[in-house]
């Protein structure tokens, strides 16, 4: 499966480039890449690697030079070290990335608990050094792998252990005092191992809930937002946010000379459906209108609740006959409405002001003074109609 990159950490944005920095961070990025996440991986990987390389030189000083396996530790020696060099290159190299786990652990882990069961049966009278090795190891794998993963790769370090110790019964002729030393051993190790998988699935529980807390807090910080910029009954922009947009939009406008209009929309005799029909008829009124009217603008305009029956519609590279036909369109579509909660026979209508800007010179609030102006001269021209500013 294909990972998709991470994004580059800010860190790195401000960066210097390949042919600046000192020596040694280039070394470091050329041996660990600039990835942040890849970084991770190959850290983890070259610090298990140098805990493996301790592990090579303390079986070196510690082995058995008469022991019958002696001669098997150089070709150990080549495996071990050779394993450790191709897992690096394999994480480094990116092919991995293209896998379920990029960073290889599931083999990394049996690739070394497999090796210290090798080591543990060459070692001779130092073997058990090779047991809390085998706790630093599954240690990583707390990290990397998932609890299931985890017990699988303990289950086969017992099997491959208890292998080992055998193999030390067999050869002492059952000796009893081999059979106590490697007894004690593997009791040791089975401790350790469940030790170890109790901690993963723990650490698995709070790594969850960490996600889980994460998940929460995006998505109140997310119902913040709309909660800051939307208004709660008909999801429209609120006044707030409607401000802005309107000074980016004059903004653009003046800049590039661009027409810009807006339409201020009051509902007609609003109140006599919420005195009629009741406050949430009055409710769903306002909703069925917001929605209307959505459907009926284009992405790049914005709409507005701008006070309780009131909207305020912008209309970016909108010359005001265009937005006076835009109002006229709202207002066959509004009158053709029919909701649930009222009679089929009321008829909904609104008035409207139009008001096109003027230019650099004119201020936002003044625009929106015009347009408010327009849409009372509709009012009393006999409600339900549409009024241009300019026309006044
Ligand atoms: N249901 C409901 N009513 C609201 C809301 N906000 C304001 N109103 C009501 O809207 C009504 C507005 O009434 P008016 O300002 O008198 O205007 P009108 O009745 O529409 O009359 P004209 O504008 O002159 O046509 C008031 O009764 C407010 O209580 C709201 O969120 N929901």
């Amino acid at each position: 499966m294909n990972r998709p990159e991470p994004p580059p950490a800010p860190r790195e944005a401000a960066a210097p480039s390949d042919d600046e920095g000192a020596p040694a961070s280039r070394l470091s990025d050329w041996v660990f890449t600039k990835d942040p996440r890849q970084r991770l991986r190959l850290g983890q990987t070259a610090l298990a690697n140098v805990i493996m390389v301790g592990c090579v030189l303390l079986l070196h000083a510690g082995a058995d030079a008469q022991g019958p396996l002696h001669h098997w530790i150089w070709p150990w020696t080549a495996l071990a070290l050779g394993g450790m060099v191709a897992v690096f290159a394999v994480v480094r190299s990116g092919i991995s990335l293209r896998w379920r786990d990029p960073s290889i652990a599931m083999f990394q882990m049996l690739f070394a608990t497999a090796c210290g069961a090798m080591a543990y049966v060459l070692a001779g009278p130092v073997r058990s050094a090779a047991l809390p090795i085998m706790a630093v190891v599954l240690m990583f794998g707390m990290f990397g792998l998932t609890v299931r993963q985890l017990i699988v790769a303990a289950a086969l370090t017992l099997l491959w252990f208890g292998a080992a110790g055998l193999y030390w019964v067999v050869h002492s002729g059952g000796d009893p005092q081999v059979i106590t030393v490697e007894k004690i051993n593997f009791g040791m190790l089975l401790l350790m191992l469940s030790g170890v998988c109790i901690l993963t699935a723990r650490l698995a529980r709070l790594r969850e809930r960490a996600r889980r807390h994460k998940a929460e807090l995006e998505a109140a910080l997310e119902q913040n937002r709309l909660l800051a910029t939307q208004d709660a009954l008909t999801g429209c922009l609120n006044r707030r946010a409607m401000m802005g947009r309107l000074a980016q939009a004059l903004s653009m406008s003046a800049r590039f000379g661009t027409p810009c209009s807006v339409i201020m929309i009051d509902l007609d005799h609003f109140k006599r459906i919420n005195d009629v029909h009741g406050h949430a008829a009055g409710d769903e009124v306002l909703r069925a209108v917001a929605e209307l009217a959505r459907g009926s603008l284009r992405e790049v305009d914005a709409l507005s609740r701008w006070g309780g029956e009131e909207f305020l519609v912008l209309l970016p590279s909108t010359a005001a006959a265009e937005a006076v036909a835009c109002a006229e369109r709202l207002q066959a579509r509004v009158s053709g409405m029919r909701l649930t909660q009222l009679p089929n026979d009321l008829s909904l209508s609104f008035s409207a002001g139009v008001a096109a800007f003027k230019g650099a010179d004119e201020p936002l609030p003044a625009l929106i003074d015009r347009a408010d102006r327009a849409m009372y001269r509709a009012k009393q021209a006999g409600r339900a109609q549409v009024v241009c500013a300019q026309q006044e």
